[in-house]
């Protein structure tokens, strides 16, 4: 059988514990499975990039590489966190290009493929990771790779007219053409980046799924929602119980109910506004005021990076806010915790909960919702609240579905949720935890790999017949008027053309 090796910037190598969703669902992913996991190790060297560290634990082989000051600040904070990530996210305002940090970026990827292009053996399966390493699979060919090479981008696929307003957009997304199979995490994700390549990409649609570029090379593309270890959430959460951690957070609720919010300290997640919608929530359900406590957890994330700076300050301003105008001398409104919880407590918290706050402005996927809803007890389940522009709603039916642009609406939502019959919930949460168990995190990585494997490619006419899945009864959607250029390397340095 052929060994799954899989690339990310981030790494969960072993006794290391970091928020962040990919690490935690490749590490499922891979645990059963065993193969090689390739990334940044996380730490930085002072003085140059590429020490390389292996460790093997549980049937996986950990390679990590250290990055320089330099690299991680230009590469990690630079262009993969302060430009791809804001506009990955809809968030072109907060877009920051520079041609140095671009470069950065280049240059790590470059360290990447030199070092993962000779550990590689000609049947391994390479699935790469998230939009830190777009240019991988390139460097990869360039380097002579012939194997099977799969991506998934873990965040979201924005319009095609923000895409555009990268500078060097076209070179960085034709990258993805060296790839076989290009995962996202909803169809909606796809159907954008359709656009793009129709749009912008001077390619062409053969059929849903099916893509050509300029340069007549196909590749497939498609969904594949991410997921989580369904049966082992719930039985952490059921197992919590007992723990020290979740008892002490039970006894000292006093019989409130509890609100929970986990996510990273990151801007995406709609932090801010929900904290106002909370603020709201306490001053127009004066019924329901004293009866609930939020607790927050927010472990810090890309502290290096202005933004997240930023951000942080506006949370202790808000959170100081609400607790100085609503708290009484016997409670506290809200509890905001900077800490990093492991799953084992977190579980139990989510159990504990009366309500799940998951609000981002924009999220790939989301796993915390689904965690949540994993977690609940089936004969007294909690109530999610879930924003419309996290991946998690496309799936998660029997979720309170909100807007987190809208502060009232979530405040409803919020007494709403306070309020709601056990038969009403137990209704909500069975629709949702069936979807979770039946579209697990080992359903997820098994129908990624079975389509990267299948994804020859030989047998699609240019008009995309051939057995293909369709979605639109036309096979070709539409061709760029742009002129034809021919493809520039990977690490090319000139300027592009737009
Ligand atoms: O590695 P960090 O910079 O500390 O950030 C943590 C991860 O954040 C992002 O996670 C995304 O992947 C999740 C799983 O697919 C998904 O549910 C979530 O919506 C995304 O935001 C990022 O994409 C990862 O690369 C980071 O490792
Ligand atoms: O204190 C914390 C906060 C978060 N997480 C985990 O980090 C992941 C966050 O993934 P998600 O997809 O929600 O968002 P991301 O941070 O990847 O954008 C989830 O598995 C959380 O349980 C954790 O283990 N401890």
């Amino acid at each position: 059988m052929s060994r799954l090796v899989i690339v990310s910037n981030r790494v969960a190598v072993p006794d290391e514990s970091r928020p962040g969703g990919l690490a935690v669902a490749l590490q499922a992913a891979l645990e059963e499975t065993g193969g090689l996991w390739f990334g940044w190790s996380g730490r930085i060297d002072p003085e140059e990039s590429g020490r390389v560290r292996t460790q093997t634990a549980r049937g996986i082989e950990y390679v990590t590489l250290d990055l320089s000051e330099q690299d991680h600040a230009h590469y990690y904070n630079g262009f993969a966190n302060r430009t791809l990530w804001p506009l990955l996210h809809f968030r072109v305002d907060l877009v920051d290009y520079s041609r140095e940090t671009y470069a950065g970026y280049l240059r790590v990827n470059q360290l990447f493929a030199d070092t993962l292009a000779p550990l590689l053996r000609e049947d391994d399966i390479v699935w790469i990771h998230d939009y830190h390493l777009i240019p991988l699979g390139l460097l990869l060919r360039e380097r002579g790779i012939k194997c099977k090479l799969g991506f998934f981008l873990h965040v979201p696929m924005p319009s095609s007219d923000l895409l555009a307003a990268l500078p060097n957009h076209a070179r960085l997304f034709e990258g993805l053409s060296s790839y076989d199979l290009v995962g996202f995490q909803t169809e909606r994700d796809l159907e954008r980046f359709q656009d793009y390549v129709r749009l912008y990409g001077r390619g062409r649609v053969l059929a849903y799924g099916v893509l050509e570029t300029e340069h007549s090379r196909r590749l497939r593309a498609g969904a594949f929602p991410i997921s989580i270890d369904t049966a082992r959430i719930a039985k952490l959460a059921a197992d919590a119980v007992g723990k020290a951690s979740v008892r002490r957070l039970s006894d000292s609720l006093s019989g409130r109910q509890l609100a929970i919010g986990v996510d990273r300290l990151d801007y995406s997640k709609g932090i801010p506004e929900r904290f106002r919608a909370y603020g709201d929530y306490l001053e127009r359900h004066r019924d329901q005021r004293g009866r609930l406590t939020y607790l927050q957890i927010a472990p810090v994330s890309r502290g290096e990076v202005v933004e997240y700076q930023t951000l942080r300050h506006e949370l202790e301003r808000l959170t100081g806010h609400i607790n100085g105008t609503y708290a009484d001398a016997d409670w506290t409104p809200m509890r905001y915790v900077n800490r990093n919880y492991p799953h084992a407590s977190l579980s139990g918290f989510f159990r504990l909960a009366r309500v799940g706050l998951v609000t981002p402005l924009r999220d790939g996927m989301n796993l915390v919702a689904k965690e949540f809803v994993a977690a609940q007890d089936p004969h007294n389940p909690g109530v999610l609240l879930l924003s419309a522009f996290a991946g998690a709603a496309r799936e998660l039916d029997g979720a309170l579905i909100v807007n987190p642009y809208d502060t009232q609406g979530v405040s409803d939502a919020l007494a709403t949720a306070v309020d709601m019959p056990l038969a009403e919930r137990q209704a909500r949460w069975n629709s949702m935890m069936q979807r979770l168990q039946s579209h697990d995190i080992t359903a997820w990585r098994r129908t990624f790999l079975n389509a990267l494997r299948d994804s020859d490619l030989d047998s699609v006419d240019s008009d995309g017949s051939g057995g293909e899945r369709r979605r639109q009864s036309a096979g070709e959607v539409g061709v760029s008027a742009l002129p034809k250029r021919p493809l520039q390397r990977a690490d090319d340095p000139r300027p592009a053309a737009h």
